[in-house]
């Protein structure tokens, strides 16, 4: 591309504000010109894969709603409309200007890593063609931007109904403008409930109190779960933030459990408890909820507790949260909204990481003004796939807490602890006082590689004697397969994917991985693939078994299926989901383990990658193809057919048998993205990272990557230095709910 044509291009896209004697001569002629080259240019990178077709589109739009109000649109609204609309595709709720002319070219990360398109094409045919966006950016600024806008019929500070909102210097599409709005209303809303908690000396508070001290035996000076439990059940609305096996759902259990005490001893209720329901994104997140929680409260004193509080009090049944709001086939509306609300007292989200903002917003539409909201997840991982960064804005100031002293008192005065002083601010604000953040990992131990290496990661730590450890194997329960290799040859690095997608490599992990004793429990060693596929083969039935035994032998292959998993920072080439996919297909079938690559087989893996309401499957859930001898022939004869076996949604422990001929949506998985594992959980974890730093690669991926594994981590590197700087990169994810919340 020729840089020499920046000054003139950039002439073209400043006419909106600029000046004739700042940038020369400017006539009409010239603006029609530019706004046609504008177009021309946005066209050129939608060919070329660098923004969508719905960009460009919702540009054209933004031209003829001017037009149609006799307003001439100037270049840089269209652009900046177009670039608006990229962000919200790449999970940003709206465009920070500032940040946008400050470094364009990080902010948008154009052009993309793996583009879709042809290359751009460079010739001299108009002005502006062949152009990046960070050179039409270049000298553009803010008060350029900021003056045009405000004079487009097409833009408004959000009180009237246009398609982009301005607010400061954060551009919004509206629908993604009115979602930050609800969702901060109905924070706000939430967090000036009286609270009946509020009093020490009363008796809701006194109760509280008495039930804590039940619920958490700890002999630490400060127990964090305990202050987490205590600000929850004071606020209207709360978030509880750890990181993996810190304790949220043993917090949750004992949550409800005081909730229920405070309920059931409150004369004015007359031993009426509180309607709670439990919620999480996905399937798999609900899924393991269900399945973690279901024992903790079966766990709980409950007979010692204050209030009566009943087993049937706690609820242990974790549904997804478009089945609670009511999702319909075809529709984003929910059955449950604000003139339909839920009938609940508290909700509490799980994962709540992965929620975007669109969903959060209809949470909040579908509670009622009194219900309170608490937030569970890990506010370091990996943000929604979809817009929005809501948990990890929320607890952007979690770290050092920010509480008031009339915060730290009553918490003294509740819980018995006394916080360090770092914790307590004078000028902490009102959201500040409901986040908690759980601080002290049980599951794993300090001695745990997964522990360490995920704290090295989330502190950007990730020093020379950090990387020298994991390669020479210090710990028992982390490998770097090619820690010492030569990373030069990818060909081999990729093979050593494949072998080692399929045996799990136990040989190089410490003592095989045998007899490694992790909360009293011995664990077998790590697998790979192997092990579902031979589960998958022992199975003992017969054409006549019963569909229970079917469901069964399902069931446990689905759980053989889960010790092990490849998790992939990439989408595209060999690095990649889809090249390692094939990959390890074509080694599984050179060993035998599957009987072809393409199409439907028995054993093949399948993640479902879009809801389908009519299935009940979720994006995210996994099931495994069998091949089953239900089906007849004309003659009456049995015959086989193939079906993939899901776990029933919710996790009530049955199986559900699809024909795949049924299935819409949905990819091999023997490799996963790091995005598509947010919660879930993985016996082993293999994280390949390749050869190249991508914007993708950032510290959030590694870390979300690191915390899937629960006993096992291997990690397979591309270069040891993309690992690196991965790390030093970070989602920082443009939106403004932050601010808002600070605002009130
Ligand atoms: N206060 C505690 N004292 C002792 N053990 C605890 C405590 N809290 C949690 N644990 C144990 O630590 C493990 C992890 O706890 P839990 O499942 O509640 O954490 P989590 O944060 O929900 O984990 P995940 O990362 O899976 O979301 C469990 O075995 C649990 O019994």
């Amino acid at each position: 591309m020729s840089r020499t044509r920046n000054s003139e291009n950039q002439f073209a896209l400043d006419l909106g504000d600029s000046t004739p004697d700042q940038h020369g001569a400017v006539d009409n002629a010239e603006r029609l010109a530019s706004l046609a080259e504008t177009e021309a240019l946005l066209n050129q990178w939608q060919q070329a894969g660098w923004i969508r077709p719905l960009d460009v589109g919702f540009a054209r739009l933004i031209r003829q709603l001017g037009e149609e109000q006799g307003d001439r649109p100037q270049p840089l609204v269209l652009l900046l409309a177009a670039l608006t609309s990229h962000q919200v595709g790449r999970g940003h709720v709206c465009v920070d200007l500032t940040h946008l002319l400050a470094d364009a070219g990080n902010t948008l990360a154009l052009p993309p890593e793996e583009p879709a398109g042809p290359a751009l094409n460079d010739t001299e045919a108009t002005a502006l063609q062949g152009m990046h966006p960070q050179d039409l950016l270049a000298r553009v600024q803010l008060a350029d931007c900021l003056a045009a806008l405000r004079a487009s019929p097409a833009v408004s500070d959000g009180a009237v109904p246009t398609p982009l909102v301005l607010n400061g210097s954060r551009l919004y599409l509206r629908r993604f403008w009115r979602y930050e709005q609800r969702i901060a209303e109905g924070i706000r809303q939430r967090l000036a409930l009286p609270s009946p908690l509020a009093y020490p000396n009363a008796l809701p508070a006194q109760t509280l109190s008495r039930a804590l001290t039940i619920l958490f035996q700890s002999k630490e000076p400060v127990d964090y779960q305990k202050l987490a439990c205590a600000l929850a059940a004071r606020s209207g609305f709360a978030v509880i933030t750890g990181g993996p096996g810190t304790g949220k759902t043993t917090t949750v259990v004992n949550l409800l459990a005081a909730l229920q005490a405070v309920a059931g001893a409150d004369p004015a209720r007359a031993g009426r408890k509180v309607r709670i329901r439990l919620a999480a994104p996905t399937g798999k997140a609900a899924a393991r909820l269900n399945e973690s929680i279901g024992g903790a409260v079966q766990r709980l004193p409950l007979a010692e507790l204050p209030g009566a509080v009943q087993l049937d009090d706690i609820p242990t049944r974790v549904t997804t949260l478009h089945r609670l709001l009511g999702s319909r086939p075809d529709t984003r509306q929910f059955r449950h909204h604000r003139d339909n609300p839920l009938l609940v007292d508290i909700l509490v989200i799980d994962e709540a990481s992965m929620v975007d903002v669109d969903l959060m917003a209809s949470v909040f539409d579908a509670l009622p003004a009194s219900a309170r909201l608490i937030l569970l997840g890990d506010k370091d991982q990996l943000a929604s796939v979809d817009a929005g960064a809501v948990l990890g804005e929320l607890c952007q100031r979690a770290s050092d807490a920010h509480y008031t002293p009339e915060t730290a008192h009553w918490l003294g005065a509740i819980t018995g602890a006394e916080l360090p002083p770092n914790l307590v601010d004078d000028r902490g604000q009102a959201l500040d006082q409901a986040v908690a953040m759980l601080r002290k990992s049980y599951r794993f131990g300090e001695d745990s590689g997964i522990r360490q290496l995920a704290e090295a990661v989330n502190t950007s730590a990730l020093t020379g004697t950090m990387l020298a450890r994991i390669r020479d194997s210090e710990f028992d329960d982390v490998v770097w397969l090619n820690g010492h290799g030569p990373t030069s040859d990818p060909e081999k690095t990729l093979e050593q994917i494949c072998h080692h997608a399929i045996s799990g490599t136990p040989e190089r992990f410490r003592n095989k991985g045998q007899g490694r004793v992790v909360n009293g429990e011995t664990l077998p060693p790590p697998v790979g693939y192997r092990h579902y596929l031979e589960v998958m083969a022992n199975s003992g039935l017969r054409a006549d078994s019963p569909r229970e035994a079917w469901d069964t032998h399902a069931a446990a292959v689905l759980e053989a299926f889960s010790d092990f998993q490849v998790l992939c920072a990439l989408r595209r080439g060999p690095w990649g989901v889809e090249g390692l996919n094939q990959r390890i297909a074509q080694q599984l079938m050179t060993e035998k383990l599957i009987d072809r690559t393409e199409g439907w087989y028995p054993g093949r893996p399948v993640l479902i990658t879009g809801n389908d309401y009519n299935l009940g499957l979720m994006n995210g859930d996994i099931g495994i193809t069998f091949r089953v001898p239900w089906d007849t022939t004309d003659d009456g004869q049995p015959k086989d057919t193939l079906r993939v076996a899901f776990p029933s949604s919710d996790a009530e422990g049955g199986i559900r048998w699809i024909s795949p001929s049924r299935l819409q949506q949905l990819e091999t998985v023997y490799a996963m993205t790091v995005h598509k594992s947010q919660g879930s959980e993985f016996n082993h974890t293999c994280l390949v990272l390749p050869d190249r730093l991508s914007p993708v690669l950032t510290k959030e991926l590694v870390y979300t990557g690191i915390t899937r594994a629960r006993n096992w981590f291997s990690l397979i590197t591309g270069d040891t230095q993309v690992f690196r700087d991965s790390v030093e990169q970070q989602v920082i994810r443009a939106s403004g709910l932050a601010l808002r919340l600070g605002e009130s």
